[in-house]
């Protein structure tokens, strides 16, 4: 659906020359939902913008579908941009008029007749839950609604593709999670691609099925969220997950206070319908090893669930041994943990 090539992005020229994408690839299919993640200076917003062309990239090419944007005149960008909605951090709502004018300005801008207009600025009313608030003005709505009225826009013309820009960043935790779930519902009703951009690992988490972590203007680490979020190979994405879990240092201690002599430290990961399984139970009373659990987690990415547990297996270095290879035969991830 959206494939970028080589894409370099340099604001400035000559001594003020900065360059914010330094060759990024990347390959987004249909009706995924694709987070990218990174440090505020990252790239990010330069990435998202270059998608539609709101920011003209120095060199690259950005495929959606067949058309390469970076090669498209003028009018032929302005009818391809209408295959790419946008919503973005604060809104950008037109604040003198109503909330049904809001959705239907992308509509008008392209001389859709009448009836159409008010056919679709109602269907998308009903889609994101805003019917009663019609005729309100921006200043009326809380965050959550201009949100909703930021999405109604963005999918009044059908895009094929929704550009998120730090889309939940301004909202609440409890705000963010609705908005979350009301692009996850569009993304499964439509069939619509979404790329979203967040500094926040919990959106990546809780919508996303494939992410990329950007730095410095490189993608450093890049796959299905379950993986990556599970097996993080980069320092930056270790930091952003570990950001999420506040007993990193707690677990540190444990560990460092681990006796290696008679004891092992390891991270038990639990996949789908793993997690809710008594394996560990089973498999140290056949072992007859002991064991403490340091740290743990049961939670979901997306629909999957997962558990993981840091557990300290004590008693013979044999059995130990037995039990690692237990649970492994078992399909749970185990990774021995060294202070
Ligand atoms: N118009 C511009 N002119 C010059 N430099 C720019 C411009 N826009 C962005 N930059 C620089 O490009 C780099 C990447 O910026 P970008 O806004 O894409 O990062 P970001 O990851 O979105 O950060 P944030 O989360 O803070 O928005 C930064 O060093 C920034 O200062």
């Amino acid at each position: 659906m959206i494939t970028i090539k080589n894409l370099v992005k340099t604001y400035g020229t000559g001594a003020k020359a900065m360059t914010a994408l330094k060759g990024i690839d990347l390959e987004i299919a249909k009706g995924e939902i694709f987070g990218i993640i990174g440090h505020s200076g990252a790239g990010k917003s330069t990435l998202i913008r270059c998608i539609n062309m709101l920011e003209r990239p120095t060199s690259g090419d950005i495929l959606i579908g067949k058309t390469d944007m970076t090669r498209l005149g003028k009018g032929q960008l302005q009818q391809q941009r209408r295959r790419i909605g946008m919503i973005f951090q604060h809104f950008n709502l037109l604040s003198s008029a109503t909330v049904y004018e809001n959705i239907a300005f992308p509509l008008r801008l392209v001389r859709t007749p009448k009836a159409e207009v008010d056919r679709k600025v109602k269907e998308m009313l009903e889609l994101v839950g805003l019917t009663e608030h019609a005729k309100k003005h921006p200043a009326q709505l809380s965050g959550g609604q201009k949100q909703r009225v930021g999405i109604a826009r963005a999918l009044a013309t059908d895009p094929d593709v929704l550009l998120c820009d730090e889309a939940t960043s301004a909202l609440d935790p409890q705000t963010t999670d609705s908005i979350l779930r009301l692009l996850l519902d569009i993304n499964r009703k439509l069939g619509l691609t979404i790329v979203l951009i967040t500094h926040e690992m919990h959106v990546i988490q809780s919508i996303c099925d494939k992410v990329a972590v950007i730095q410095g203007g490189v993608i450093v680490e890049e796959g299905p969220v379950i993986d990556v979020f599970l097996k993080p190979k980069q320092p930056v994405t270790r930091d952003f997950i570990n950001r999420e879990s506040e007993n990193a240092e707690a677990l540190e201690e444990a560990i460092r206070a681990t006796d290696a002599a008679s004891s092992r430290t390891v991270k038990v990961t639990f996949i789908g319908e793993l997690t809710y399984q008594s394996i560990l139970s089973q498999t140290v009373k056949e072992t007859g090893v002991n064991f403490a659990i340091l740290q743990g987690t049961i939670s979901r990415i997306k629909e999957t669930p997962y558990g993981q547990l840091v557990v300290r297996f004590e008693g013979d270095t044999a059995d130990i041994r037995r039990t690692l290879e237990r649970l492994t035969q078992q399909r749970l991830e185990v990774e021995e943990l060294e202070a």
